[in-house]
């Protein structure tokens, strides 16, 4: 039986953090395309930008993403940007699983990530980066879930239900 879940929006939404949470509640294992990758580098993501760029971290995100999608049962957090390739965009929407998208207000990505340096296109005009992607996880996905005000717990009772909705 395919018991398995994605979570794709931008830096903030939530994505690690409610599959964790997730995770924690159901027993099912999570993965994160962004701790594979680290894993899979020995080095963290903002060093694979360094040295590589974000081409050479996109190659590896983009392995990671088939690579978590080769277990089953799983929880699969992305990285805020693997819609920016073609070929993952084509992968997930073809997916017959729940593909949630995050959502999450400019200003309270604003109020999550203040501070935080281990982001490195956040550093950068994410704005425009968001009004550019907004398109591609919209096509990518099949479920929205708006995180805005909404407690990590609540959210997690969203997406039990979402994966349940599937199961029955
Ligand atoms: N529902 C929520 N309410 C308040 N804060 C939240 C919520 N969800 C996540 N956060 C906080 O926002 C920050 C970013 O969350 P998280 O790392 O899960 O985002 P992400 O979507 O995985 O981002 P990235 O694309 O960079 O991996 C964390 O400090 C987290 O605790
Ligand atoms: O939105 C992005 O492009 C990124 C999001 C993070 O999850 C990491 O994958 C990395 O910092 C790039
Ligand atoms: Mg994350």
């Amino acid at each position: 039986m395919m018991t398995q879940l994605v979570l794709i929006g931008f830096m903030g939404a939530g994505k690690t953090t409610l599959s964790q949470a997730l995770g924690a509640a159901t027993g099912l294992p999570v993965y994160d395309t962004d701790d594979l990758v680290a894993a899979a580098a020995h080095q963290t993501i903002a060093e694979i930008f360094a040295a590589e760029g974000e081409a050479g971290f996109r190659q590896r995100e983009t392995a990671a993403l088939a690579e978590a999608l080769r277990h089953d049962p799983a929880i699969i957090a992305t990285g805020g940007g693997i819609v920016t390739q073609a070929e993952n965009r084509a992968r997930l929407a073809a997916l017959a699983i729940p593909v949630v998208q995050l959502t999450v207000t400019p200003a309270e990505i604003n109020r999550r990530l203040a501070g935080t340096t281990d982001r490195p296109l956040f550093q950068e005009n994410w704005p425009a980066l968001l009004a550019a992607r907004q398109p591609w996880y919209a096509t990518s996905a099949n479920h929205l879930l708006d995180t805005t005000g909404r407690s990590v717990p609540a959210l997690v009772a969203e997406l039990q239900a979402i994966l349940n909705e599937k199961a029955g």
